[in-house]
């Protein structure tokens, strides 16, 4: 994975800014900055998501190639998990019948029991000073509950990707003044030459908040000039590469550090083979 630490965020973008809690609106000028034809934004916000109904509103947004417009797309289908792939952009249509609400809570209850769990620093377990990200850290695989078995399902069905070559699920944890540095989640051929053989690279991601932050913690991507502040059961899912294949560095993120509360991700890195 490539490490950039050399990217300054604009003060605008900063973590002080990211505290209001504002949901993301169309109006938005920082979220119209961050949609981009390559740059798949989707935000299922938990708020429309009602449990016993049996479709979910979906906030597809795409920035249209033609006229730089911001579009959103609000759409209910009671009944199928379609993904559409368009010239310039994609969107896509969802029915999870409340999904997330339901896994969120097994998922942060298996993540207390797991017996996976690490820490993620640069250098090991010793000073967390000066180092790329603070987080803890525990993978799920399908087997270990249906809950997550279901999740990749979902996805499947929502992205038109294979999981076949996807890795676990991630479960990530940030406590007071957890982060992560600014880094983009595809790889080079050369940095795990055998990985990249038998899966190819990471061709996107998917990362469902699972907990509200009181303070901070918000996802940036700075060289879309954007950020997303963490909503219970919203989801980010954007392509890391071209369709090409070439990577694509506009997808630099970072996690900034947690002020208040504790935040709670859930990554899924689809990978290219068989897709
Ligand atoms: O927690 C976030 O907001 C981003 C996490 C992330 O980028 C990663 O785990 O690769
Ligand atoms: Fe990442």
């Amino acid at each position: 994975m490539l490490r950039s630490t050399a990217v300054l965020l604009p003060s605008s973008l900063s973590p002080s800014s990211t505290n209001n809690q504002q949901p993301l609106t169309t109006s938005d000028n920082v979220l119209q900055q961050i949609v981009s034809p390559n740059l798949i934004l989707i935000i299922v916000s938990s708020d429309t998501i009602q449990s016993n109904s049996t479709s979910v509103t979906v906030f597809s947004i795409s920035k249209s190639t033609e006229d730089e417009t911001c579009d959103i797309n609000i759409i209910e289908q009671p009944s199928s998990l379609t993904a559409k792939k368009q010239s310039g952009f994609r969107w896509i249509h969802v029915d999870s019948s409340g999904f997330m609400d339901s896994a969120v809570p097994p998922l942060i209850c298996l993540e207390n029991r797991s017996s996976r769990i690490c820490m993620y620093t640069l250098y090991g377990w010793s000073t967390f000073i000066e180092q790329y990200y603070f987080y803890f850290s525990a993978w799920l695989r399908d087997e270990d509950s249906p809950v997550v078995a279901r999740l990749s399902q979902l996805i499947s069905a929502l992205t038109n990707l294979t999981m076949e070559t996807t890795e676990e699920f991630q479960i990530g944890n940030y406590g007071i003044g957890g982060y992560y540095s600014p880094h983009v989640d595809f790889y080079h051929k050369w940095e795990y030459p055998a990985y990249y053989h038998k899966v190819g690279n990471r061709i996107a991601t998917w990362m469902t908040y699972m907990s509200d932050v009181e303070w901070g913690g918000a996802t940036v991507f700075p060289l879309f000039g954007g950020y997303i502040t963490p909503k219970k059961g919203s989801t980010l899912f954007w392509y890391n590469l071209h369709a090409s294949g070439e990577v694509d560095y506009r997808t630099l993120h970072a996690a900034c550090p947690v002020l208040i509360g504790n935040k709670w991700v859930a990554n899924k890195w689809i990978h290219e083979y068989g897709q």
